[in-house]
């Protein structure tokens, strides 16, 4: 189990970045880390693998302390792995050879079976023997992420693992990936900006905003039950409509455009979304954004249904 115990932390004469940062997490459990840009992700992936020196608090997996760079000589938890932004590949030898480098030369079979299987989750067995170099940025992504799945880690701290990655070949890999750390029981923490990485395949997850934790909690709940718009806005456009004196948050799925109501608005503009369109609207000085089938034109006036007031 990961127990990360009330720790702070800032940069060498810059303010806190983490402050009090307070939680644990199972073995083979997902964690999905969100905030704005600059909110400190990157620094508490860092923090976790022991890559800096806290100003407060600890850091422990099971009964171990996890120290940084002021008490180890090569920085980094031993069974954690961590997949930086900037992936920190050897480029002028294969993909297999790249995977291989942290398995055991002793065990030439078991090495190659590894390797095979590993090459199967990021789908990147025709570019086996292609050297690294020759690669593009989402295909260097993945070969980074089965490297560290290489000597299998009990945590594995993903920074950003799919930004490179086109949408068809994310969510396949994002499948496969999160299906294989569930099968061998690995913990993962990731960093992300992608609401899917959360909403389909976290357990728990965690929001930074003004260096605190603002929530740690299952995704359906942050997803129904936003505490502020802040969260929802990591999700979706998100309206602010006040309904009897009280502010309701509103994704735009939530809101219908139908035949008759008294509420009553205009179109502002409409933007084309594959399978529906998201449609802009006055109503009572508000701007909101409302899903609906078909495009409708700039002035015409609708009436809005709200689906969910609680
Ligand atoms: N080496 C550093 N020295 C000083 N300040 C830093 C350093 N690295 C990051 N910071 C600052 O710490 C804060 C948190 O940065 P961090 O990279 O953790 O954010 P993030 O949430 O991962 O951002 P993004 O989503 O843009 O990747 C930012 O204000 C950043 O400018």
């Amino acid at each position: 189990m990961l127990t990360v115990n009330h720790i702070s932390f800032h940069y060498p004469k810059s303010k806190i970045v983490l402050n009090d940062f307070n939680f644990s997490l199972n073995q083979g459990e997902h964690l999905c880390v969100m905030g704005e840009s600059g909110c400190g992700k990157s620094t508490l992936l860092k923090a976790i693998y022991g890559l800096l020196d806290l100003n407060k608090g600890s850091i422990h997996w099971n009964d171990e302390q996890i120290l940084g760079p002021e008490f180890n000589l090569v920085p980094g938890f031993d069974t954690f792995k961590y997949v930086a932004q900037d992936f920190d590949l050897m480029p002028y030898i294969s993909v297999s050879e790249n995977i291989k480098k942290y398995l055991s030369r002793f065990y030439p079979k078991e090495s190659e079976q590894r390797t095979q299987e590993l090459l199967e989750v990021i789908e990147m067995k025709a570019f086996e023997n292609t050297k690294v170099k020759n690669l593009s940025g989402g295909q260097k992504q993945r070969v980074a992420i089965a490297r560290a799945l290489a000597k299998e880690p009990v945590l594995l701290l993903l920074d950003e693992p799919f930004s490179q990655i086109d949408n068809f070949k994310k969510n396949t890999l994002r499948r496969n990936l999160f299906q294989y750390l569930k099968e061998k029981n690995i913990a993962c923490i990731v960093a992300t900006h992608d609401k899917n990485d959360a909403l389909s395949f976290a357990d728990y997850l965690l929001v930074i905003k003004d260096n605190k934790i603002l929530i740690n909690e299952n995704p359906e709940d942050a997803y129904a039950n936003p505490k502020e718009k802040y969260v929802t806005s990591l999700f979706d456009d998100v309206n602010e409509v006040i309904i009897n004196n009280k502010k309701q948050l509103l994704y735009p799925h939530q809101i219908k455009i139908i035949e008759k109501s008294n509420l009553q608005a205009q179109v502002t503009n409409a933007y084309y979304k594959g399978g529906f369109w998201l449609i802009e609207v006055s109503f009572n000085n508000q701007l909101l954004f409302v899903n609906h089938a078909n495009a409708l034109s700039k002035g015409a006036k609708v009436n809005l249904g709200i689906k969910k007031v609680t």
